[in-house]
Order: C-alpha cells, then structure tokens, then sequence
C-alpha cells in the first residue's frame, strides 16, 4: 500500500488550521489554502501558539517546531494549493452550496485519483459530490475531526462503500500514523457517530437549563464529573455493559418518556445568537469570559485537554 505523501488542507481557519498542524507534526508537507490573507495570517499565529504549548507540555520538542513550520506552506491560490496532492481535505463553513463549489473546482483541477475529503460535521456525502464525475465520486469521502483538530484523538473516516478499500485504507493508515484514533462509520447517516450522540447529549443539557433544573456551572459539573469522566475511558457499550443492561432497559423505559425530544435547535440557543452572545468569539454565552481574554482561556482549555491526552495514552 503506497503511502500518502503531500496534503492539501483547504480551509485555514477552526478546524484547516489544526489538520494542518498536525499532518505537519508527524513529518508530512502540508499546504494551508485558504482564501482570505487574513486568515492564513491567522493560522500560523494560531499553529505557532500551540506548538508551543505542546512543546511546554512535553507533547513535542521545541528544537522540531521551526522543522514543523518549515513543513505548512499557506498558498492563496487553489490550482497552486492542489497541485500534485494527493489527499486533499476541506474545512471550509458548513455550507452545503460552498462545498458543491469547491468539488467541483477540485474536480476540475486534481489528478485522477486523488483523494478528496470533506470535515463535514453535518453534512451529507453525495448532497457535496453528486454532480461530479462516477471516477471522481470514488475517490471521495467524509474525514471528521474533532475540535481542537491538533488534540482530539477521534477522526471519522466515512464514504458509505463510495471508495476503494485501497484508497480507505490508506487514508485509515495517514491518519493512525498521525497519531489519530480513526473509526469506519458504515451508512450514509449526516453526523456520522459521535455528532449524533453529542447532539443528543447537548440537546438534553439545554432543555435542562431551559427548564432551570441546575446552574449552568452545575450541569456541566454533573457531564463533567459524572458520565463524560467515565467515558473518557470507557464507551457506552461497555458501561451498559457493566452496569447491566436490565437495569439500563429498565431505566431507559422510565426516562426517555421524560427527556428532550426537540427536533430543532433549542430557542435558547437562538436567544442567544440574537443578543449577539455567541460563546468566546463575542466574550459571553453560557458563561462570561471578559473582554480580551481569548487567547488565555484558549490555552487554558488545551492545556485540560493535553492532560487528558496523557492519560489515555497508556489506553
Ligand atoms: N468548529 C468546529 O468545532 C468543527 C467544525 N467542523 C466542520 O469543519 C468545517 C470548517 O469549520 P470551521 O473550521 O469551524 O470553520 P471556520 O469558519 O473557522 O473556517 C472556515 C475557513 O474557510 C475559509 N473559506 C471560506 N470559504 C472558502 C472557500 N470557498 N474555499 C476555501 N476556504 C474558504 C474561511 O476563510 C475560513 O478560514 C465545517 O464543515 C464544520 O462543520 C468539524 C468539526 C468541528
Ligand atoms: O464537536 C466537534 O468538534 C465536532 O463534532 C463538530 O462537528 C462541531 O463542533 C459540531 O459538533 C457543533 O455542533
């Protein structure tokens, strides 16, 4: 199986910014297109930050991180970005008519057989590649990453029997050598596995703060130090499992009557974007974060998270 050499990250911005980075770690030459100068300028100040928490944390050497940059080269033009890439992913806004666009540029300007991805959190494969050409269409596929892209382990590979298991495969053994933890998702389902569970988990959590059943500062205390601690080590499966699935038959019959059902986002959340209290790019939204503090609270957040990255290492 012939391994994956240069990559194409397309879209520099939450999530591009982190692929990239982490392609880059682990020895690959990587090319950050992104649109907007801006943005790219961005994207290495973001990269730079957090290679140097990485390095603080004992996750990378500091004496690697100009070797690591030497390896991100952030392009303005796409045919330049693509060119001779063969695995190209986008992370560009969850637009469905923007992602139609960019297929089908990147159909117009790659090489047969390259491999093209999308990060998609919920859109569905064939609505973004269905005019393409059935050659290319098989070269296509969803690779989901989490956020922060340079930190959290999972990545979904998904293309519902669309590839070659070849071509899967190879990508499957990029994102292992990246240190990723990959799973296959199987159907053609939008949010692929762990969105799903985690819109359900979110929605549940809304309509109780709708519902003024606990602080906010509570509620995530109770995901926190209750099921998302256990799950950090443990999966669902396996917790039933353990606690016995009578009784989580038994449970479930007596609570799933009583929880949120919504099948839309919850009003609070819209409340929320109308007082313009978008989380901290705007400085509130659960919580109140302050003016300026973005970068510190940032840091903080995947300093948390390279904890936990140390702990499930020996998982
Ligand atoms: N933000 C998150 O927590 C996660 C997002 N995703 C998915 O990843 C994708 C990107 O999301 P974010 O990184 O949050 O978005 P973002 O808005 O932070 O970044 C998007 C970037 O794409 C650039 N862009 C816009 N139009 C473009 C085009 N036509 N061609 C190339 N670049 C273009 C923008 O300049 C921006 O830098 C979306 O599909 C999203 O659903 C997946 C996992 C987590
Ligand atoms: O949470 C993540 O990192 C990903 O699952 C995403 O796709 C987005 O954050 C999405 O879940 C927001 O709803």
């Amino acid at each position: 199986m012939t391994s994956i050499g240069t990559i194409t990250v397309i879209g520099a911005g939450t999530m591009g910014h982190g692929i990239a980075e982490t392609f880059a770690i682990h020895g690959h030459e990587v090319r950050l297109y992104d649109p907007f100068p801006d943005m790219r300028g961005k994207a290495r100040a973001a990269i730079e930050a957090e290679l140097g928490l990485l390095a603080e944390t004992g996750r990378i050497d500091a004496a690697d991180i100009p070797a690591i940059l030497g390896r991100i080269t952030c392009p303005g033009d796409l045919a330049a970005a693509v060119a001779e890439a063969e695995f190209i992913i986008e992370a560009i806004p969850e637009d469905i008519a923007l992602k139609r666009a960019l297929f089908a540029d990147l159909d117009r300007l790659c090489t047969p057989g390259t491999i093209l991805a999308s990060n998609t959190s919920s859109l569905g494969l064939d609505d973004m590649i269905a005019e393409l050409p059935e050659g290319r269409r098989a070269c296509c596929m969803v690779c989901h990453w989490y956020n922060p892209a340079h930190l959290v382990p999972l990545v979904e590979l998904s293309d519902f029997g669309n590839m070659a298991e070849t071509d899967l495969a190879r990508v499957e053994a990029l994102l292992r050598g990246a240190g990723k933890k990959t799973i296959r998702v199987l159907k053609d389902i939008p949010g692929l596995i762990a969105n799903r569970i985690q819109q359900g988990i979110a929605r549940e959590v809304f309509a109780l703060i709708e519902a003024g059943a606990a602080s906010a500062e509570d509620i995530d205390a109770a995901l926190k130090y209750g099921p998302a601690f256990r799950y950090a080590t443990t999966g669902q499966l396996e917790i039933a499992d353990f606690g016995g699935i009578d009784i989580w038959c038994a449970v479930g019959d007596n609570l799933l009557p009583e929880i949120s059902a919504a099948q839309a986002a919850s009003d609070l959340l819209r409340r929320k974007i109308a007082e313009n209290k978008l989380g901290l790019k705007t400085g509130e939204g659960f919580f109140s974060y302050g003016e300026g503090r973005s970068a510190e609270i940032t840091r903080d957040f995947h300093r948390r998270l390279i904890r936990q990255l140390a702990a499930i290492d020996d998982n």
